[in-house]
């Protein structure tokens, strides 16, 4: 009873030494008896010194003094160090306690610490209202940024969750509102055409016409007839009612030119005049048509390199790059690989009739992949894992199969790519192998038998996978 006794023998100053602190101190007995309190508790509580001493804590507890349960009593209860938050009407908190002394094996006494907390409430619940604010911006954001994914021609969406994506798609968006020639660079299948999609959607000229043409594909003999058009009776064998060009057609709207590093040179010198002089004349027609058109442009390849070898005029470069968007590769935004893959699963579901899932492992095999061919190539590697696999689950073996495919099938970045090792590929694939068929025959003992070897082997592979 050290304590107890040091108490008892400077009871006085240290009543006095108690009295100084702002917080609530109480010091009762081993049996909850209270033997000291100081003047900042008595000041929260409703009862005054010589009610409170001398009682029992159960006693304050059941009269209320004390309310729902005491850190002394739980104190003494465990032996060990009890706090409890308490609310004591009115919106305030307080804290209490309570640190049991012993005397050797005895419990000698216990000291209980009470503090207002009420402000500390107060700005926990100010953070977890800013929290709940927070929460509910973040969840609005990606929805609208679903929502805006949506804002595409025909049935696609832009879907992105990489931060400089975002940004290029907030910028385009914004450009969308003005004229500016726009060009889209980017490697093939990144979704330049998404993109050129997403701007004429948000531009002024949504509900005008979108004429699309993919320089690369028009033979070059037909190249100027196919942009100006021409009269009739200019071409024997041609459409004796003679043809709009797509320059005419695009008047008032958008004219996508879509591989415009592919544009012959000559043609590349007709473009700049009209999007200089913003009038066209038809092949063998007098009339010069005025045109009102917003020129998007694309291209993979590296059109300052095709300026300097001479194979992309400069004076058109520089009036196509009013407003540059470069779209990273797949690879160098990992995070869409997930939501887009799942984006592709939802939309061959509903076009197949199906209820298919891709599980963790697979995506985690998808990220690590080097996508040669960007989105294009996973939207592929999708469709034809969803038609080809059996049951609704797509795995990671079947994804390791599918990536492989795609290596073999010429793309540039086979399993090799992924600096993993002849072991460790077959490491791996054995366990896919293993718990794909164990996964389809129900047990160990039918998958031994599936592949022929003894079920000891398949229980030791199993046991080595879970480690
Ligand atoms: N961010 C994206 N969200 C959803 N689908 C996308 C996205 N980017 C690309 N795709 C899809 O990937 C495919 C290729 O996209 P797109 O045709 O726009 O690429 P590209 O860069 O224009 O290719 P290329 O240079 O070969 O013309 C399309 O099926 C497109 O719908």
């Amino acid at each position: 009873m050290k304590y107890i006794q040091f108490l008892k023998e400077n009871y006085d100053w240290l009543m006095d030494f108690i009295n100084c602190m702002t917080v609530g101190i109480w010091i009762t007995d081993a049996e909850g008896r209270v033997i000291m309190v100081n003047n900042s508790s008595i000041s929260t509580g409703g009862l005054g010194r010589e009610e409170i001493l001398g009682r029992y804590t159960t006693e304050l507890l059941e009269s209320g003094y004390i309310l729902y349960e005491s850190s002394v009593l739980k104190a003494i209860e465990s032996g060990h160090e009890e706090s409890i938050v308490q609310e004591e009407g009115e919106g305030n908190h307080s804290m209490a306690t309570s640190v049991p002394l012993f005397d050797g094996d005895e419990l000698d006494l216990i000291v209980c610490v009470e503090l207002d907390i009420t402000e500390v409430m107060r700005l926990k619940g100010l953070l977890e209202n800013q929290k709940n604010i927070t929460r509910k911006y973040r969840d609005e954001l990606l929805k609208f940024l679903g929502q805006n994914n949506t804002e595409n021609n025909g049935s696609e969406e832009l879907v992105t969750y990489n931060v400089n994506m975002i940004r290029i798609k907030d910028m385009a968006a914004k450009t969308g509102k003005t004229d500016a020639t726009v060009i889209i660079t980017g490697e093939s299948g990144t979704g330049k055409e998404v993109m050129a999609n997403l701007i004429q959607k948000n531009s002024a000229r949504a509900d005008a016409p979108f004429i699309k043409v993919n320089c690369a594909a028009i033979p070059e003999s037909l190249i100027e007839s196919e942009f100006f058009g021409y009269e009739k009776g200019t071409f024997t064998g041609a459409n004796v009612n003679g043809k709009i060009g797509l320059f005419e057609l695009a008047n008032g709207g958008t004219l996508f030119l879509d591989e415009i590093g592919d544009l012959p040179l000559q043609m590349q010198s007709k473009l700049l005049r009209v999007i200089q002089e913003r009038e066209v004349r038809k092949i063998g027609g007098e009339k010069v048509i005025p045109v009102d058109i917003r020129f998007i442009a694309a291209t993979n390849k590296n059109l300052k390199k095709e300026m300097e070898r001479g194979a992309f005029r400069s004076d058109l470069y520089y009036r196509l790059f009013v407003v540059p968007i470069h779209i990273p590769p797949l690879r160098q935004r990992i995070e869409d690989i997930a939501p887009m893959a799942n984006y592709f699963i939802k939309m061959f579901n509903e076009q197949y009739k199906m209820n298919k899932v891709i599980c963790d492992d697979a995506i985690k095999e998808l990220e690590a992949y080097y996508w040669p061919g960007n989105v294009r190539e996973l939207r592929n590697v999708i469709e034809r894992m969803a038609v080809s696999g059996s049951g609704d689950q797509i795995t990671r073996f079947q994804v390791s199969m599918c990536l492989n495919d795609n290596a073999g099938a010429g793309d540039n970045m086979g399993p090799g790519a992924r600096n993993q090792s002849l072991g460790a590929l077959l490491k791996e694939y054995e366990r896919e192998i293993i718990m794909k068929t164990v996964d389809e025959c129900g047990s160990i003992s039918a998958a031994a038998r599936a592949l022929q070897v003894n079920k000891s082997t398949i229980s030791k592979k199993l046991k080595e996978y879970e480690r």
